[in-house]
């Protein structure tokens, strides 16, 4: 039998918190993780007294998950090091700003077959370009990491509300083993292999979440009415358009003929359309600002090959 892998979450923020309180109830009821979970704890005085041990005692992060309890099991430690020393499985779980120097204080503290899963969105800016969060960890500490992002927001996440998550996971057995450890009736997990594509996914959809509330905070609201982003969301996922365009990719049959056989008589609009804004965007010599635009109209009308629709929208101006 295998020993059982001791946990470690490092940090204990919103979102540490609400995961460490998942590990917790996971690890108790199964054999193949060690029953104690340590999460490392940021030190800092809250309300006089040091955070560590307000958590200690009272089990509840009441800084950052104020009202929801965490498990016995769940040990706040201040130093890194010893937080880190004996863990098999590392949950980083911090803001992307502290990530170098929380490495740094770890390296040579962790055990070599140690591996990782970051939770962390954001990216990391390099003087090569960016970097993934996840690859700063493996670069720095040796060990592989994979990823956990989802559309959750921690406080409902521990309230129990329902929701789903994605695992980026390169490797088989350890994704099976990271989703044993995430998974819990409310908080459903899908493994997938394109980590890199996942972490991408959760740290660029913050830079949109601020635009929106720009947005809000001017009171430009119409976008956020039921016509704008919510309709663009919706059809892309259930709408016609995205149906019949999937199996044009699919099958390499034309649209007309898929849209006949389909459609039963009913007629797609985005085809069309992409041709009429195509005429205005030519007159006013403003297709290369609109790569996007101009892909579904070469697709549709030009004979363009579907498989060229990524490289189209990599040649964007503001990419120059
Ligand atoms: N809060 C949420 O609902 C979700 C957050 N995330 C992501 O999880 C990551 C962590 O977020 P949260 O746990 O919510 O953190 P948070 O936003 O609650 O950040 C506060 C944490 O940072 C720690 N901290 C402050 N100064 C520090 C320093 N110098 N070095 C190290 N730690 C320091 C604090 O002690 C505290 O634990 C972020 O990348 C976030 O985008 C992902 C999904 C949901
Ligand atoms: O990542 C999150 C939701 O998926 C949490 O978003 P915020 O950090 O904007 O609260």
């Amino acid at each position: 039998m295998t020993t059982p892998k001791k946990v470690c979450v490092v940090g204990s923020g919103n979102w540490g918190s609400a995961i460490a309180r998942i590990v917790g109830l996971n690890v108790e009821r199964n054999s193949k993780f060690h029953p104690t979970v340590a999460m490392w704890v940021f030190e800092e005085l809250v309300n006089g007294r040091k955070l560590t041990e307000i958590i200690n005692a009272e089990h509840e992060n009441i800084k950052y998950l104020p009202g929801h309890k965490l498990p016995d099991n769940v040990v706040a430690v201040a130093d890194l090091s010893e937080a880190v020393s004996h863990a098999d499985v590392l949950l980083f779980v911090i803001p992307h700003q502290f990530i170098h120097k929380v490495c740094d204080t770890m390296q040579g503290k962790i055990k070599p077959d140690a591996f990782g899963m970051s939770f962390i969105k954001g990216v990391d800016e390099s003087p090569s370009g960016l970097k993934l969060i996840s690859a700063v960890i493996r670069d720095k500490l040796g060990i592989s990491v994979s990823v956990l992002m989802g559309a959750n927001i921690a406080n409902e996440v521990a309230e129990g509300k329902f929701c789903e998550t994605t695992i980026g996971c390169k490797d088989k057995d350890q994704g099976t083993l990271l989703k044993e450890l995430m998974q819990t009736d409310h908080f459903r997990v899908t493994v997938v292999e394109e980590a890199e594509v996942v972490e991408i996914c959760g740290a660029l959809k913050n830079i949109v979440a601020v635009g929106a509330g720009f947005c809000d905070g001017l009171g430009f609201a119409t976008f956020l009415e039921s016509c704008g982003i919510a309709d663009l969301i919706t059809t892309c996922y259930g709408g016609r358009n995205r149906r019949v365009a999937d199996a044009f990719a699919r099958t390499g049959r034309s649209l007309e003929e898929l849209e006949k056989e389909m459609m039963n008589g009913q007629k797609l609009q985005g085809p069309a359309t992409a041709a009429e804004v195509h005429v205005l965007l030519e007159q006013k010599a403003l297709l290369d600002q609109f790569p996007l635009f101009n892909a579904v109209y070469e697709i549709c009308f030009e004979g363009r090959p579907v498989t060229d629709f990524i490289s189209c929208v990599q040649n964007h101006p503001a990419h120059l």
